[in-house]
């Protein structure tokens, strides 16, 4: 999907919206847009015009010549937009045509009567529910979620990236895309979307902006822009008595033409395209968003939830040293250490097991023979093992060590504590070390903050968002950790369902609250919050509450969904700005003009000294009708961003569109004026 940032205006994507620019003039299309719909009405009326004008010998008609070129120009106007809005779903549908070379059918090894027996099915035959099998150099016929084993993926059909990932069976990175390919080991898979219904299908479809609708802000401005319409046709029509007592009567191409002047044909023409740039932006950073209102929403975020380890740290939490109570059992600590971690699939599980050998322990089947391995679950923040002799191993959490019950003398308990306090005070996470309730020692766990991550939270902080961060981590570590990284606040020994209280809070404070997540208890918080990201490697419960997919599955990703956002809706506010500006520059330019050989006294108001009333009106119309295509490259690439504070991004936005609106026009059609007076 990452494909190298093109040019906008590519060959073939030009030919096809071209096309489209055509194919979409039908009405029953156009009647979406409002603004341009009113606008095609205009166009149709002058076309009538133009052909009466070459028969009909009425002076009030006008002349051919010119009718037809305010028809022409008219039309173009009309062509521009649509213009605007092919080229923006062109890139969409490039994009899709490559994702549909990915589905196609398969063969599927489908694993029926418990799993014992293997059958060869076409992929489309597999229903939800459904168990296969799938080996290096297969690919993965449907989507589905790991049961068995693990595997290396290369899922660069989907996501672009070519360096292979893992996916793995009872962890957060359990699920699997249909049409990816296995390149090593051997999984078993549980199919979790029927045959249409696919990741890939469910991508299309976005991409081709199919099911593309109005975001609520969009029908919001619809609805003003309309109004806007309204009002001005109502000018328009009501000038005419009044041209005709003061004896200027004008004719109805310089009504019609006047009246398109007027409304905002400009952010009328570019308002989808806008809209669909800025989904296309998100998925250029490889982000599935599942609506536009999604990334709307992201634009106004006020709070953001990150997690801790693996988003403001690098995530390989490493054992980096052990702390035995008594220094003569450092053996038993390590043996410990090691089998408690021998199935704790976590990078901490797999670095104690490291760390543990490392320093001389071995597996021992003969004591692991018939034992019980305890998960790993932000729960309980503990994971372990209970041995057939009888005896319980655990290690996690302080905190949690000591509410399961631990019988350790008060000394040795004050004695770890310093080492648990010191560990955490610098950053680290120290975990406890138990065996039949009493404390061996501590391990200690460390980190890295992000390299940048504190710049990135100043970038955010200046937009005025709030950055939380969110760990399971004991307050000291996670006091830390915020300090040094430059969040705003943080919630620590934070349990899933924590982050959902704190988004509900937050909610009823009236903010917006994004967050990412990609375990099955992040779901509830996805679901709850206003922008829900989930990590495609996530679990499938994950990625179906939120409403948006990282495919690189980088928890970062979430400040440039919020960037991507703030873009889309400070180019939507920027070209509205413009457009209306433009729209009274218009109104003065063409009105005195339309009056001044009736009423002398407006001579003072005709800054302009256009050419002629017709030349003028005529210069109008062709000035409203180029700035549409001037804009498209600003529509589709967004207004360049800044991180400011609301305040001082208005003022500098009304400067630049609003009085640049108000000054161009004035500008553009003087020009356009000593051209056409060339020719008339
Ligand atoms: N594999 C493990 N076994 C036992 N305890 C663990 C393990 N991993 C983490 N812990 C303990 O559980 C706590 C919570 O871990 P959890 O992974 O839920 O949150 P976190 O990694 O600190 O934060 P984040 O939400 O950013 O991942 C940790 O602070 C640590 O004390
Ligand atoms: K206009
Ligand atoms: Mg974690």
């Amino acid at each position: 999907m990452s494909t190298p940032q093109s040019s906008i205006f590519t060959g073939p994507l030009v030919g096809s919206a071209l096309k489209e620019s055509f194919v979409k003039l039908d009405p029953r299309a156009m009647i979406k847009n409002p603004v341009m719909f009113t606008v095609e009405i205009g166009t149709a009326v002058m076309l009538v015009v133009t052909v009466l004008s070459a028969f009909v010998d009425d002076p009030s008609l006008g002349t051919f010549g010119y009718n037809s070129a305010i028809a022409i120009v008219l039309l173009l106007t009309l062509l521009f937009a649509n213009f605007a809005e092919a080229i923006a779903e062109a890139r969409g549908k490039a994009q899709a045509n490559t994702l549909r070379a990915t589905r196609r059918d398969t063969t599927a090894r489908k694993l029926t009567g418990d799993g014992a027996q293997e059958q060869s099915v076409s992929s489309a035959e597999l229903g939800k529910g459904d168990l296969f099998l799938c080996e290096a150099g297969d690919t993965i016929p449907a989507d589905g979620q790991i049961v068995e084993g693990l595997a290396s993926i290369d899922e660069a059909a989907i996501t672009g990236e070519s360096a292979p990932v893992i996916r793995e069976a009872d962890t957060d990175r359990d699920s699997v895309i249909g049409g990816t390919q296995v390149l090593s080991d051997r999984i078993v898979v549980r199919v979790t979307a029927d045959p249409g219904g696919s990741f890939l299908d469910k991508m299309i479809g976005l991409v081709e902006g199919a099911n593309r609708q109005k975001t609520p802000n969009e029908i919001a401005l619809t609805i003003l822009l309309s109004s806007f319409t309204l009002i001005f046709l109502i000018v328009t029509v009501t000038l005419q008595p009044f041209a005709a007592y003061a004896n200027a009567p004008i004719s109805i191409a310089a009504l019609i033409s006047l009246f398109v002047c007027l409304i905002p044909t400009t952010i009328g023409g570019l308002l989808s395209a806008i809209g669909i740039a800025g989904m296309d932006r998100a998925l250029r950073a490889n982000i599935i968003a599942k609506s536009g209102k999604a990334v709307e929403t992201a634009g106004d975020i006020d709070t953001l939830l990150l997690d801790k380890t693996g988003t403001i740290t690098i995530g390989n939490r490493e054992a980096t040293a052990f702390y035995a109570l008594e220094e003569d059992k450092l053996a038993e600590f390590n043996q410990l250490a090691l089998i408690s971690s021998l199935s704790d699939n976590t990078p901490e599980g797999k670095s104690i097991v490291a760390l543990a050998r490392k320093q001389g322990a071995a597996e021992s089947p003969r004591l692991t023979e018939g034992a019980a391995f305890i998960k790993f679950s932000a729960d309980t923040r503990m994971s372990g093992i209970d041995l057939a002799d009888g005896r319980q191993v655990r290690k996690g959490a302080w905190d949690a060590i000591k509410r399961w019950g631990v019988r350790s003398a008060e000394a040795d308990k004050r004695y770890l504590e310093e080492r648990v306090s010191e560990i955490a005070g610098n950053g680290g996470t120290p975990l406890a070390l138990a065996v039949d309730h009493e404390i061996l020692g501590i391990i200690q766990l460390e980190d890295i903050i992000k390299p940048g991550i504190s710049e990135r939270f100043e970038r955010l902080r200046k937009m005025g968002v709030k950055t939380v961060m969110v760990t399971g981590d004991n307050p000291l570590t996670a006091k830390f950790i915020a300090a040094q990284a430059g969040v705003d606040d943080f919630i620590a020994e934070a349990k899933p369902e924590d982050k959902m209280q704190y988004i509900r809070e937050e909610q009823q404070l009236g903010k917006l609250v994004a967050m990412m997540g990609d375990g099955t208890n992040d779901a509830p918080g996805l679901a709850q919050a206003d922008v829900g990201v989930a990590m495609n490697s996530g679990t499938q419960a994950a990625k179906e509450a939120a409403n948006m997919v990282d495919l690189d599955s980088d928890p970062t990703k979430l400040i440039e969904v919020v960037e991507i956002g703030k873009q889309l809706l400070i180019t939507r506010g920027n070209v509205t700005t413009f457009s209306i500006a433009n729209d009274v520059a218009k109104y003065f330019a063409i009105v005195p003009a339309l009056f001044v050989v009736a009423i002398p006294g407006l001579d003072a108001l005709n800054i302009m000294r256009l050419g002629s009333p017709d030349s003028a009106i005529l210069s109008a119309v062709i000035f409203n009708a180029l700035i549409i295509p001037f804009l498209i490259p600003l529509a589709l690439r967004g207004v360049k961003y800044r991180p400011v504070g609301a305040a001082s991004l208005l003022i500098r936005n009304l400067l630049i569109y609003g009085l640049g609106g108000i000054i161009v026009p004035f500008i553009g059609i003087k020009g356009i004026d000593l051209i056409v007076n060339l020719f008339l």
